[in-house]
Formats: C-alpha cells, sequence, structure tokens
C-alpha cells in the first residue's frame, strides 16, 4: 500500500490550522493558518514543504467560509488522493476516552457538549460539517483535547460538590490541550534522553487558549482547565480562575444576566480585559515597551498566574524532570518565559537569556541556566499527533 495522506483540521477559537500529512514524510506537502478569524484582518497563509508560501485576506471570513477557500487546494495538492481527516475537537466529555470515527450518533454527543466548550465545540463542528460536504466518502475521525486527560486521579478531577452533580450531571475537571500536552512531553522525554514512561513533567500550553498539566510516565495526572476551558490560568479573552461567587455578586449587585456574565468571562477578560487593548500577545509586548500601563499590567498578571499554576501542578509530580513551554505564545516569547521562570525560584529554575532568546519560530531547545531542572521550549504539533491518531483508528 502506498504511503496515505491525511488532512487534519484544527479550529481554534480564532483561527483554523490546516495540515496535509503523507504518512511517509516529516515534512508537511501543504500547511497553512487562517488567523484572526471573524475580524477584518482575517488572512489565510499556507506553505509547501518547497518552502513557497503565499497568503490571501479574507476579511470578515468565519471558519466555515475560511474551510471553504482552503479544502480545494489540500485535495489538488494531495491529487485527489486523501485518505481521511482527523479533526480536533475539544470537548468530548466522558463519552470519548480516545480517537473516534464520526457518524451521526459522534456528532450529536459533540454538539451535546457544546455548552461545556462554546468558544471551541461549535467551531469545531463547523470544521467537521464543512469538510463532510465536501468529502463525504472519506472516513472522518475525532481527535479529542479531553481524552489524554481521563487518566486524572479522581482527588485532581472531582469538585468539592455535592457528589450527585458529579454522578448525575457529569460535573467534573475535564482538562483540555491535552493533544499538545502529550506531544510535547514525548519530545521532551527524548530530548532528554529519558523514557516517556519513567520521566515526570510540567507543561505550559499557552496559546489563545492556555494550560498547564502535569504529565508522570506519559500520563496526565493534573491540568489547570476543568469542565470547560475557561478555569485555571488567565488566558487571551478568557478569565481563568475568579471567585465563583462572582456570578451570583454580578447578578445580584448589578443586574447581569447569565449571558451577559458568560460573555464577559470567555470573550471580553483575560489579557484582552486587564489591558483595555488586544488578545495579542504581540501587541501586548509592543505597546509595553511603549510604556502602556494597562498592557503591562496585563503581562505580569499573566505570568504570576501561569507560574502559580505550575507551582500547584508540582503537587502531582515524584520529581521534575523538566518544565515545558509550547503554545504561540510559549514557543515564542522569550519575555513571557522569563517573566514566569522568574516566580519559580523556589524550584531552583532559571534561564540562560542567550538560550532564551534563541528558541523562538519553530527553534526548539533547553532554555535552562544550569543543569537541572531542564527548561524547555518545544513546539507543539497538534497536527501530527492527530494524524497519527487517525491513522491507527483507520488501521485498527
Ligand atoms: N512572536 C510572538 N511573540 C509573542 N506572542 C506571540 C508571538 N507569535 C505568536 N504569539 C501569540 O500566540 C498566541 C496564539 O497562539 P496559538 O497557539 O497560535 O493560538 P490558538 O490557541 O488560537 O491555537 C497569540 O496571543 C499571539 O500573539
Ligand atoms: C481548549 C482551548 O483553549 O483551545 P485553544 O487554545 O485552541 O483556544
Ligand atoms: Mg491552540
Amino acid at each position: 500500500m502506498s504511503a496515505r495522506n491525511i488532512l487534519v483540521v484544527n479550529c481554534g477559537s480564532s483561527s483554523i490550522k490546516f495540515a496535509l500529512i503523507n504518512e511517509a514524510h516529516s515534512q508537511f506537502p501543504l500547511s497553512g493558518l487562517a488567523e484572526r478569524l471573524g475580524t477584518a484582518d482575517a488572512v489565510l497563509h499556507w506553505q509547501r514543504s518547497s518552502g513557497e508560501k503565499d497568503s490571501m485576506l479574507i476579511p470578515n471570513a468565519d471558519h466555515r467560509a475560511a474551510l471553504s477557500q482552503l479544502l480545494p487546494m489540500v485535495n489538488s495538492v494531495a491529487g485527489g488522493q486523501l485518505h481521511g481527516i482527523g479533526h480536533r475537537v475539544v470537548h468530548g466529555g466522558e463519552f470519548f476516552t480516545r480517537a473516534t470515527l464520526i457518524d451521526q450518533k459522534v456528532l450529536a454527543a459533540i454538539d451535546a457538549t457544546a455548552p461545556l466548550a462554546p468558544l471551541h465545540n461549535p467551531a469545531n463542528l463547523q470544521g467537521i460539517q464543512a469538510a463532510m460536504k465536501l468529502f463525504p466518502n472519506l472516513p472522518h475521525v475525532a481527535v479529542f483535547d479531553t481524552a489524554f486527560h481521563q487518566t486524572l486521579p479522581e482527588h485532581a478531577f472531582r469538585y468539592a460538590l455535592p457528589d450527585h452533580l458529579y454522578r448525575q450531571h457529569g460535573v467534573r475537571r475535564y482538562g483540555f490541550h491535552g493533544t499538545s500536552h502529550r506531544f510535547v512531553s514525548h519530545r521532551a522525554a527524548s530530548m532528554a534522553n529519558l523514557a516517556v514512561g519513567d520521566s515526570s513533567w510540567l507543561s505550559a500550553h499557552l496559546g489563545n487558549g492556555c494550560s498547564t498539566c502535569a504529565i508522570v510516565n506519559g500520563q496526565s495526572r493534573d491540568t489547570s482547565m476543568g469542565l470547560t476551558p475557561l478555569e485555571g490560568v488567565a488566558m487571551g479573552t478568557r478569565s481563568g480562575d475568579v471567585d465563583p461567587n462572582l456570578h451570583s455578586h454580578l447578578a445580584r449587585a448589578l443586574g447581569w444576566r447569565l449571558e451577559q456574565i458568560d460573555r464577559m468571562l470567555n470573550n471580553d477578560s483575560g489579557v484582552k480585559g486587564l489591558s483595555g487593548l488586544s488578545n495579542d500577545m504581540r501587541t501586548l509586548e509592543q505597546a509595553r515597551e511603549q510604556g502602556h500601563v494597562g498592557a503591562t499590567l496585563a503581562i505580569e498578571v499573566f505570568c504570576y498566574r501561569i507560574a502559580k499554576s505550575l507551582a500547584a501542578m508540582g503537587c502531582a509530580l515524584p520529581q521534575l524532570d523538566g518544565l515545558i513551554f509550547t503554545g504561540g505564545i510559549g514557543e515564542n516569547s522569550p519575555l513571557i518565559r522569563r517573566k514566569t521562570v522568574e516566580h519559580l525560584r523556589l524550584f531552583n529554575l532559571e534561564l540562560d537569556s542567550e538560550a532564551n532568546a534563541r528558541c523562538i519560530r519553530g527553534v526548539s531547545g533547553f532554555i535552562q541556566a544550569y543543569g537541572r531542572p531542564r527548561v524547555l521550549v518545544v513546539p507543539t504539533n497538534e497536527e501530527r499527533q492527530i494524524a497519527l491518531d487517525t491513522l491507527g483508528l483507520l488501521d485498527a
């Protein structure tokens, strides 16, 4: 059998990453990114393995409009030979502990979990439905962010709430970004010459959504996100942890409705809310350089909360083999890495500033000042991991 082509579609909250992956080659024949979706600056970038790049503006395109531009391009590069499509799905609840072939029942289950991931599952579903329409005869596979965290021990996944809320209503911590935390912990182990099955890591996935994770012997043992991708550290537009009484306070004191509170916490908070400027870390870093007070504060809060969350994750580790930075911010921002690690002196962590500056734009490496504990920058590759999981399912 000749090497198979898999298209991976990763619909994030504000972006679509896509990659055409051939199982025999490490390079992607075609990959790309549609970003700033839903804004006037929406743009589609793509790149061939030859290095040839191009882009086009797609003003105000949503996920569906962006996909209808890129899917025919993918099919043509694959010479009409696509063997399957792997879709990132953020919330799989307790229904899905591994990659799953998508049928009407699976679509309904993804839809049913949408209220728990309002920024993501609807985008993921749009991606799946648009792709299924264009390629009705291909197998479509869902790979869930939540699946890797199904190994959390019960003391980590339960909230201190009445038992029936879990038993009857599934109210528990699920965790997200599992595909990324899994991928980077495998890479980190191989970079450090350690066995995945005998190593312990802290991982910080810092993108638009941000989460931390404790990984022991290849399994997730705790993670900062919970029932929904809102819990945990501060993010681009999401608040992360707040006092649970905030909801009733806003309702009683200010007369806010639930939808208003939801929108504020998911869309108008995080570094965007704090800075009053943007959710884009590049913009905030530039504004901070120019003395913008809100951007400066947003960056301070962002880094302190990540450090605090990583310190808490340390409870789940028998020892620390290394701290991994990944995601758009984790892979590209020496400033955020430095300011985060400055709060982690208690763990004997310190960065080498030259190594820290060098690890940007896809360059991986060790950035700690001394031998141990290690601090690593590891570009995530959710797309490759999703393709591997998709092929694994097609083989099974
Ligand atoms: N050079 C950079 N410096 C700082 N932040 C960056 C840089 N490049 C990208 N980012 C940030 O990465 C974030 C997006 O991360 P990404 O993982 O692509 O997001 P998503 O969660 O949508 O997949 C944005 O806040 C963006 O500003
Ligand atoms: C779960 C989540 O937050 O995903 P993203 O980082 O793509 O927004
Ligand atoms: Mg992401």
